[in-house]
């Protein structure tokens, strides 16, 4: 008996993998490993926390509204809390932006080199009902010198800037997916021994897919473009898939090839989704993984930031599929001011 097969390897830990990437650039310094390592674990506890959510009094809303005047959820607070935390102590972010909080937050790091933007728990519809919700994150190389804080045009960089991003679903398993810039690795987290395991190493997504996932609740004041785009989804009995975790639809279609789409609407006619900390992170991570992203005509990654919290419509997805969507909107007269 060949007593290796008895005790097969666990695999690749996140730690470990981190360590192993910084070797690629020589003159890393270990802070964005540290603060990749930080997002990790306030991760692994908002996961023990959702876990239970059911059991204990986390349940339900917490009575405020955050800036986006939406209900903020009590998991929403305590995500937020658990990331800033974990981002301040760790030292490496001197700015954090978030979607629970008005203001870009100061962590009073001030060598800190960082800037990150988080939406703390995505999904928010979706918490108290059981299905699959998530944490999405965006790391910016501040611009301004260190020993002073964070500032505006620290903030408020285009996409491209990103030096990673990545997202945790908290799903049947929870996974951490992430990028440098050097491709796109998912990690699946192994609660028993507290530890993210290698799992899905360089994802690409497929180049098309039969999926997409729009909320057709709105089709009334979709555009003509975007309503033909649906039509030819259903003429081609594409299958509709729209979960409303925004984290769930767009990692389903990245490993099965599809679109996810958030146009501008009559309730939102800037879209709904926030570029600095849902957009910009997941067009990163899909442009890594060889799909697409736009606002239906510009690149998502190429958009100038003119607030924190500013909203853009949202196509994203196998790039066959984001460029044909383009093209039925190109078919239309552009909207004033897109
Ligand atoms: O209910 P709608 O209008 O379809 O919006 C659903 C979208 O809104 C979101 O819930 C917004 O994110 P938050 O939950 O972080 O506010 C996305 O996750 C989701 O894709
Ligand atoms: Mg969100
Ligand atoms: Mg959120």
């Amino acid at each position: 008996m060949d007593a290796s097969k008895l005790a097969l390897p666990v695999g690749t830990t996140l730690d470990r993998f981190i360590m192993r990437k910084q070797e690629d650039f020589p003159y890393a310094t270990g802070e964005l490993s540290q603060l990749l390592r930080d997002i990790a674990l306030a991760a692994k506890i908002v996961n023990r926390e959702i876990n239970r959510s059911g059991l204990i009094d986390i349940a339900g809303a917490y009575g405020n509204q955050n800036v986006q005047g939406e209900e903020q959820q009590k998991l929403d607070v305590v995500a937020n809390i658990r990331f800033i935390r974990a981002l301040r102590n760790g030292g490496e972010a001197c700015t954090i932006i978030s979607e629970e909080d008005d203001e870009a937050i100061d962590t009073g790091n001030v060598q800190g080199k960082y800037i990150v933007a988080i939406d703390p728990l995505d999904g928010s519809s979706n918490i108290d009902v059981n299905v699959s919700i998530g944490t999405i994150f965006s790391v910016y190389r501040r611009v301004s010198p260190t020993g002073q804080p964070g500032t505006a045009a620290d903030c408020l960089q285009p996409g491209t800037h990103q030096v990673a991003a990545g997202y945790v679903i908290y799903g049947s398993s929870t996974m951490l997916v992430y990028t440098t810039g050097n491709g796109v690795n998912g990690f699946t987290y192994e609660p028993s021994l507290g530890e993210f395991f290698l799992s899905h190493p360089d994802i690409q997504t497929p180049r098309t897919g039969t999926i997409y996932s729009i909320n057709e609740g709105s089709s009334n004041s979709f555009s003509p473009g975007v309503a033909a785009f649906v039509r030819h989804c259903q003429d081609a009995q594409f299958s509709a898939r729209y979960i409303g975790s925004l984290v769930a639809d767009f990692h389903r279609n990245l490993l099965k090839g599809g679109i996810y789409l958030y146009p501008a609407t009559a309730k939102n006619p800037a879209g709904k989704l926030r570029l600095m900390y849902e957009c910009n992170p997941l067009a990163f991570i899909v442009e890594q993984a060889g799909g697409r992203s736009s606002n239906g005509y510009a690149r998502t990654l190429e958009l100038e930031p003119a607030a924190c919290h500013q909203r853009c419509p949202f196509f994203i997805g196998s790039p066959e599929l984001v460029a044909l969507a383009e093209r039925f909107l190109a078919q239309e007269t552009v909207p004033a001011g897109v």
